[in-house]
């Protein structure tokens, strides 16, 4: 299968702290990718590398044969850590804000998914919960067709219920050609959805493989494997 993100060698220090150590990676077109890691593992920055906010001091990454720029920005549809969105707009003028911005925005399915997770039209952002903010983050960032989504830490800080309800719409929306990445801590909630699994600590992929050949291979779980790994 064709690599649809290539990374090569690549180091990011800030000031003197090293966030990604030669770190070498390739992610193949179609699936889900889990990058597991401890809090300071280097998940943030390796994603803003991949969407292009951050540029590493070494190294080589291409997406869809480009490095991080205008076209890879065109088909990569990402979810960052932390709202992105205005405090002074509702949630259709987020729906508008999407449209104007992302010409593979589909509004139906926007629509759709913020029905699914309960959410309508006149809600303001700034009075949004942390969960629902997560909630109409991520139906926008699914409803582009891109051919990569990178979810950074979709669950995190939501309740189990909350929680269900992302990982059933990321499931629901997913399309199978194209490439899901997805950073997460909470391995647990998660694993189900992992095709493959890279663990990362100190800025370097640790373990890489097919998560269902690693839970036969190792005879556990991805989280005990994590915990194995990181505990
Ligand atoms: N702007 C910055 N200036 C200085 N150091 C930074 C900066 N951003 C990150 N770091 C450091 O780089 C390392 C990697 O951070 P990064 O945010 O990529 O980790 P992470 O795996 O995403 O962590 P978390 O799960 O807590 O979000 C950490 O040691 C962090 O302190």
């Amino acid at each position: 299968m064709e690599d649809i993100i290539k990374i090569k060698g690549i180091t990011k220090t800030y000031r003197n702290k090293r966030a990604l150590d030669s770190l070498s990676l390739n992610i193949k077109k179609g699936g889900v990718i889990g990058i597991l890691g401890p809090n300071g593992s280097g998940k943030t920055t390796l994603i803003k590398i991949l969407t292009g906010l951050l540029r590493p001091n070494k190294g080589e990454v291409l997406i869809d044969g480009k490095t991080p720029g205008t076209y890879t920005k065109s088909i990569v549809s990402y979810l960052p850590d932390r709202n992105f969105l205005y405090e002074w707009m509702n949630i259709e003028d987020a729906i508008g804000f999407f449209k104007d911005f992302y010409e593979d925005f589909d509004e139906d399915k926007a629509i759709n998914l913020l029905e699914f997770m309960g959410l309508n039209k006149g809600m303001k952002i700034k009075e949004l919960s942390k969960g629902m903010h997560e909630k109409l983050n991520l139906s926008l960032v699914l409803s582009r067709n891109a051919k990569v989504y990178i979810l950074d830490e979709p669950i995190a800080g939501v309740d189990p219920v909350a929680r269900d309800q992302i990982l059933d719409a990321i499931v629901k929306n997913y399309n199978e050609e194209s490439t899901m990445i997805i950073t997460t801590h909470l391995v647990r909630d998660m694993e189900n959805l992992f095709d493959d699994v890279a663990f990362l600590r100190g800025g370097t992929i640790e373990l890489i493989g097919n998560a269902e050949t690693l839970r036969e291979e190792k005879g556990m779980q991805i989280d005990d494997l994590y915990k194995e790994i990181f505990g």
